[in-house]
């Protein structure tokens, strides 16, 4: 038998500089990598009424760094969840119909969805069986993915692009997400982690933040400021612009009219890179790592010699990135990190944990500097919304394999509505250009090689 591995190596090399394309090509061609522009702002490819993020005002066609703000369909965010903590509500069912159907409800529509929200709290018969425990997966972003794309074939209709299809299809998606997440952590938990197997099931009276935490919990106990912290996670995470990478993927895959779940299921892929959602877990492994490699790391000093050795790609996963750190759009501040810093603030000094999160702070202050010294990038300032969640997360007892799962969760009503305002609205095939650079190479028969 041919040994993969000992071929792979031999090959790696021809690889490598087959796909290696010289950056001064990009400048040449005038490329626009990663779809920005020289100052780094995002190239305009469509307009949205979703989701908007402020970061920066063009003055004279320079960028002027602003403080972060966020808006669903025209509310600021912050807004939103001062009005549910006044009203002493769950916000994310609100939050969902808002980005969905483009308008707040009334208290008799808000009933009526929550209503069917806790109805289609439930997976077809057989699902959780055939799919959830007879393959399970070490990766819950993974099962996830795989869930969505099994939705398919319990689906009588699931190709058509009719809107009201595709509404359909999105709040049975947004009931059904936190279900195949909590039972895909379950059976991970127990065929991969030796722990008993709890297959609780959907509570349809309860909020989305309530049953989930009544799901994972083998005793199905919390208690209510558990459930408010995560209404509120929920809420900050669930939709963030048409440019986002799991939104732009959801554009992209729905502009060839292809069916929701297949749409769905790659803006799930999208979301676990751990560039975008998939930071979260990064982040609470890199203070792992820092902990153990930093003997004292209240000490400012070791502690940055130690960031300037991750960012040097000399620890952690050497990938040279602070994770946590830095956002595509964003530039002073991320209002979503601003809000989940004062909620760690919070439990940190109720959980006796400011030792923990002194070292938060000290790395969200240092970061900035570190990349300004090491890389020249002045441009990097703000924590994002990955840097404190997990956090949060971990003082809340969750699990830390569902922490992007958890925002999977947040944000299918984002994608889902992005999905809607694509049929809608878009119509055209998303199809940039990329250009060839490679020489022009004649047939050379197999034996003069
Ligand atoms: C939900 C979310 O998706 S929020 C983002 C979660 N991701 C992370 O926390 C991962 C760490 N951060 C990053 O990788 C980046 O800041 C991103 C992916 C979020 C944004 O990246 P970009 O849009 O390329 O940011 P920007 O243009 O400001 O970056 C400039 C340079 O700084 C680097 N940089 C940015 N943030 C960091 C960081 N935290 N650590 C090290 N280098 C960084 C970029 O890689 C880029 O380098 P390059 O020119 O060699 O490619
Ligand atoms: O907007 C982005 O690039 C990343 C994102 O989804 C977020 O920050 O929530």
């Amino acid at each position: 038998m041919v040994d993969l591995q000992k071929f792979i190596d031999e090959q790696y090399s021809i690889v490598e500089i087959n796909n290696t394309i010289a950056p001064e090509l990009h400048r040449r061609y005038n490329t626009k990598r990663g779809l920005r522009n020289e100052d780094g702002t995002g190239v305009l490819i469509g307009l949205t009424e979703i989701g908007e993020v402020h970061a920066y005002i063009m003055v004279d066609g320079e960028k002027i760094p602003q403080q972060g703000k966020l808006f669903y369909r025209g509310y600021e965010v912050s807004e939103l969840v001062k009005g549910y903590k006044q009203e002493k509500r769950f916000g994310f069912e609100e939050v969902a119909y808002l980005l969905i159907f483009g308008e707040l409800p009334n208290e008799s529509k808000l009933k009526t969805f929550n209503e069917i929200l806790g109805q289609y709290r439930t997976l077809p018969h057989g699902f959780t069986e055939d799919m959830i425990l007879k393959a399970p997966s070490s990766d819950i972003m993974n099962k996830l993915a795989r869930s969505v794309l099994t939705c398919y074939s319990y689906d009588n209709n699931p190709d058509d692009i009719e809107i009201t299809n595709v509404l359909r299809q999105s709040i049975e998606l947004t009931s059904r997400f936190p279900i195949m997440a909590a039972y895909g952590y379950q059976a991970k938990a127990h065929f991969y982690d030796n722990k008993s197997l709890y297959i609780h099931l959907p509570q349809e009276h309860l909020s989305t933040a309530e049953n989930f935490l009544y799901m994972i919990r083998p005793d199905n106990q919390y208690t209510e400021l558990e459930a408010e912290i995560l209404d509120l996670n929920l809420i900050i995470h669930a939709e963030h612009g048409g440019g986002n990478n799991s939104a732009f993927t959801t554009h992209v895959v729905s502009s060839t009219d292809t069916d929701t779940y297949s749409a769905i299921a790659a803006a799930v892929g999208a979301l676990k890179g751990p560039k975008h959602g998939g930071a979260n877990i990064k982040v609470m492994n890199m203070m792992d790592d820092i902990k153990r490699n930093v003997k004292d790391w209240s000490n400012g000093r070791l502690l940055e010699d130690y960031l300037v050795k991750i960012v040097k790609k000399e620890a952690y996963d050497k990938s040279g990135l602070i994770y946590g750190i830095g956002h595509a759009v964003y530039t002073l501040s991320d209002p979503r990190s601003v809000l989940l810093k004062e909620k760690a603030t919070e439990l940190a000094k109720e959980k006796g944990m400011e030792e923990e999160l002194n070292l938060y702070f000290d790395i969200e202050k240092l970061a900035p500097n570190i990349l300004a010294e090491v890389r020249g990038i002045t441009d990097v300032r703000t924590a994002n919304v990955d840097f404190y969640s997990g956090f949060v997360y971990d003082m809340l007892n969750i699990p830390r394999e569902l922490y992007t799962p958890l925002f999977a969760i947040a944000r299918i009503p984002g994608w889902c509505a992005h999905r809607i305002e694509e049929i809608v609205s878009g119509g055209k095939i998303i199809r940039p250009a990329y250009k060839n650079v490679a020489a022009k190479q004649r047939y050379i028969p197999l034996n003069e090689r």
